[in-house]
């Protein structure tokens, strides 16, 4: 295997440095978080598992992530749930994932209501099932007024596809007469995003080892930090994000001077 450009933090023990909570409370907390959720089926085939065990496992880490990222005071956690290449997979794989949020939403939306968390979706969830879809309209229709962390969960979302809707919608607005080129600003093609009433990400977390960002959120994320690490989403705990706020935290601190 080639030497890593950063720690593999799979195979090592714990890393030696623990982070408590009251520590990085103490220092600037990103207000947007967005993490591609990896490493689920790997979790799976290491145990001898249905991939479905992998999904399972993913699903339970969400409810702890979110309730974590909600206690440290992270205003928007993104996750990338459903990327519109997921769509190649297994028939059978797909109809399990599509089943996951209503079982979410189900189980955990007293929950995620009681703690004041705002659900949100990116993507064209126009084109999932239909029982997928009335769950998570329900979940948004339910927390919509919820002044807390905002859990967006991007569902058959595409990054290249989201530009290029924008473009075609600004491109009617001039044919229109409504916009003249000079108006086209980074702001109007942020404002024409499905992330238009969102900050974008401060930092991004991708974990199972990829180094690529799969067509999440390309224009968002142009000035946010990456955090990698090899640890597979399912073993992803609270002192894992704790780490990756204490490195966004340590890369920040020259903000105050040069
Ligand atoms: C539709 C694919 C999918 C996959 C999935 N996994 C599987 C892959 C990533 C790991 C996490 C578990 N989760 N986990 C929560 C949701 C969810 C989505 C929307 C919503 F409103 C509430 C919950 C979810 N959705």
């Amino acid at each position: 295997m080639f030497n890593k450009i950063w720690k593999n933090k799979e195979d090592e023990p714990s890393s030696p440095l623990v982070y408590t909570k009251e520590e990085i409370m103490r220092n600037p907390i990103p207000k947007h978080v967005a993490i591609i959720m990896d490493g689920n089926g790997r979790w799976a085939k290491k145990r001898a598992l249905p991939r479905a065990a992998g999904h399972y496992e993913g699903m339970q880490v969400v409810r702890k992530i979110t309730r974590f990222a909600n206690e440290l005071g992270i205003k928007i956690l993104s996750l990338y749930a459903f990327s519109t290449e997921n769509w190649k997979r297994p028939k059978s794989e797909v109809d399990y994932l599509m089943k996951l949020p209503e079982q979410f939403l189900t189980t955990f939306l007293p929950e995620l209501a009681e703690e004041n968390v705002n659900v949100r979706v990116i993507g064209h969830i126009e084109q999932l099932p239909e029982h997928t879809r009335r769950a998570v309209e329900r979940a948004i229709h339910e927390t919509k007024e919820n002044t807390g962390l905002i859990l967006n969960f991007a569902l058959n979302y595409g990054s290249r596809a989201e530009i290029t809707y924008a473009v075609q919608q600004i491109a009617k607005e001039v044919q229109k007469g409504r916009l003249s080129p000079e108006q086209i600003t980074e702001e109007l093609v942020s404002s024409y995003l499905m992330t238009k009433d969102l900050t974008d990400p401060d930092l991004l977390i991708r974990t199972s080892g990829e180094i690529r960002l799969s067509n999440f959120m390309l224009w968002q994320l142009a000035y946010t930090e990456f955090w990698f690490t090899d640890v597979l989403w399912p073993d992803f705990t609270e002192q894992h994000l704790l780490e990756a706020i204490a490195a966004f935290q340590k890369r920040n601190r020259r903000f105050g001077g040069v």
